[in-house]
């Protein structure tokens, strides 16, 4: 079993997060983290923090000589603006009269509609939304990158699994459907400043955002996460908790904004009659075929060895600069939500993120699975499985099928 937790606040000196599970000789260096967090603040739309945050790394346990230990990974990623949140952010108790000097230490009464703030202050006994809104803050989906980034170097070199993400939706605009980008699509799609894999609609995307920033608005959208290279019977139908499906839903919608989870072509399906909703199982070169992948990789709540298709949808960055109605919990007066700096849009920054806990999501089935302390017994357990598959004849074909 995978388990893991971050802590941290978006103004604080620092993220951690923590990984316990992880078998031994994941090959990972500081470096390759940081290059995971460089994707995470990629994107058009982005506001002025992305600009300037560096994202420092610091891998404090787990990682000896650039290769896991089968402890537990601890990571921190530093906060590169805590110089100018020591006071407001102290963790030791501060004077009143320092405190009131600081402008940045202003009272936060005017909560924004579609934000944590003012559910977590009714909740948590707070006057104003300072305490909430920095652990609420999608700063920690760094931390979140960081772990996933792990998890996907350990599905690839245990199994040769390959995880991507991409923005399908973005406000009204579509990428074209039925397009399911390649395992060495990637790099391509992250050298688009929206992360679409269609050029058109990239364009068409970038003038939304454009068009929003202008207005004084924002944007959310859907992005997809595809998963080559797994194989059948991962998660499993017994139980609720243990489908596959599940967890993948429940760990898209644990990241901040996200409020609609899609397996495979999930909504559409249920507009669509039986006949043509699922994938019909074919002979196929090399073993058992599918002849379309409407399904996205699982049935029965496991993973079906063909490509897994998850879709989730944004919604709009609630610090909206033309800013919403509200009111002043100081007064109890109709006022405008706070606005602070903020992104336009973070669509393209929530594929990676989706990703990452994809990648969580997908390493934890897998060590359920398939056991294993260091890499090699890992990747020994699966290919005993999968040669066992195949000697009762129910081998899969070699091309996973897309749609
Ligand atoms: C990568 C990413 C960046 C975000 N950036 C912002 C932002 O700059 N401003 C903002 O108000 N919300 C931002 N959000 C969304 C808030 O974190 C989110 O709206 C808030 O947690 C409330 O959403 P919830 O109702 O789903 O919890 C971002 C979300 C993600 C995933
Ligand atoms: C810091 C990040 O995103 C932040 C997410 C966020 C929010 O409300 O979710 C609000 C903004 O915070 P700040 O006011 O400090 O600029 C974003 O920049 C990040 O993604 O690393």
């Amino acid at each position: 079993m995978l388990r893991w937790l971050t802590a941290g606040e978006s103004h604080g000196p620092a993220l951690v997060a923590i990984l316990e599970g992880l078998p031994a000789h994941v090959r990972v260096t500081t470096a390759d983290v940081q290059a995971a967090l460089a994707r995470r603040r990629l994107g058009f739309g982005r506001g002025a923090r992305m600009k300037f945050e560096a994202d420092a790394v610091t891998l404090l346990g787990g990682v000896r000589h650039g290769e896991t230990q089968g402890g537990p990974l601890a990571i921190q990623v530093a906060n590169t603006e805590w110089p100018k949140w020591e006071t407001v952010m102290a963790a030791d108790p501060v004077e009143a009269e320092v405190l009131d000097a600081q402008a940045r230490n202003a009272a936060l009464t005017r909560p924004r509609p579609g934000h944590a703030d003012l559910v977590g202050m009714q909740k948590y006994d707070f006057d104003e939304a300072r305490p909430v809104l920095e652990r609420a803050s999608a700063r920690e989906t760094a931390a979140r990158v960081a772990l996933g980034s792990v998890a996907a170097r350990f599905l690839e070199q245990a199994y040769g699994v390959r995880i991507l993400s991409h923005v399908v939706e973005l406000g009204t605009v579509r990428a074209p459907a039925g397009v399911v980008p390649g395992p060495d699509d990637l790099a391509a799609i992250d050298a688009d400043p929206l992360r679409c894999f269609d050029p058109e609609a990239a364009a068409a995307m970038k003038a939304e955002v454009e068009a929003a920033q202008k207005d004084g608005d924002t944007l959310g959208g859907v992005v997809e996460v595809v998963v080559w290279g797994l194989p059948p019977g991962l998660g499993s139908h017994v139980h609720g908790d243990r489908r596959l499906d599940a967890r993948l839903a429940g760990a898209m919608m644990g990241i901040q904004a996200i409020k609609g989870v899609e397996i495979g072509d999930g909504f559409e399906l249920a507009r669509t009659r039986g006949s043509l909703a699922h994938d019909e199982i074919t002979p196929g070169e090399g073993g058992i075929a599918r002849a379309s992948g409407r399904s996205g990789g699982t049935e029965g709540g496991m993973s079906t060895g063909e490509v897994l298709r998850v879709r989730a949808a944004m919604k709009p960055i609630a610090t909206v600069p033309r800013a919403l109605r509200t009111i002043d919990t100081a007064t109890g007066e109709a006022a405008v939500a706070h606005h602070q700096r903020s992104d336009v849009c973070a669509v393209p920054a929530a594929g990676v993120v989706a990703e990452a806990m994809a990648a969580l999501v997908l390493a934890d089935a897998a060590v359920e699975k398939f056991g294993g302390d260091s890499v090699a017994e890992s990747r020994r357990n699966w290919q005993s499985y999968l040669a066992d598959v195949e000697r009762r004849g129910l081998r899969l074909a070699d091309a996973a099928t897309t749609r």
